[in-house]
């Protein structure tokens, strides 16, 4: 489908503590993760009908995404992000996920460090996710 509309459902500045690091040391602590997340979808019903059941409900992506952080405890933030992102574009009725993952604590001279990603819904007929999580 041709996406004529661009709007977006964000979350900026999630923080999640997490196992997060390659080194042998960072194995046993959690450090904050930052993350940004740009969620292109359609916004027309939900504008219409004011109820959340119509809705990307970011509530519930900043429960999964927490949850999902602090399960993986991967190594790399690529591949953090890479896994957040396909499990999000599966779950929720978006096109594109743009998402950014920051360590602030990781560099003593640096504000913060981390990956950006963007990747989009793998075409389909119907264009719909396996299904769309109406959680809290
Ligand atoms: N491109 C990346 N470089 C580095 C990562 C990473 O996840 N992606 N991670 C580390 C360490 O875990 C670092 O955060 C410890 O200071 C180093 N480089």
């Amino acid at each position: 489908m041709l996406h004529t509309q661009s709007d977006v459902v964000f979350v900026k500045g999630l923080t999640v503590d997490a196992v997060i690091g390659v080194y042998e040391w960072e194995r046993a602590i959690t450090q904050p993760l930052q993350i940004d997340i740009a969620l292109e979808t359609d916004i027309s019903a939900a504008a219409a009908s004011d109820d959340v059941q119509d809705a990307l409900n970011y509530k519930a992506v900043c429960d999964d995404v927490s949850e999902w952080c602090q399960a993986i405890q991967a190594k790399l933030l690529e591949h953090l992000a890479e896994q957040i992102v396909d499990k999000l574009l599966a779950k929720y009725a978006c096109h594109k996920i743009t998402l950014s993952m920051a360590k602030p604590t990781a560099i003593k001279h640096a504000d913060a460090v981390g990956v950006q990603i963007t990747r989009s819904a793998k075409a389909s007929h119907s264009e719909q996710p396996a299904s769309q999580s109406h959680d809290a």
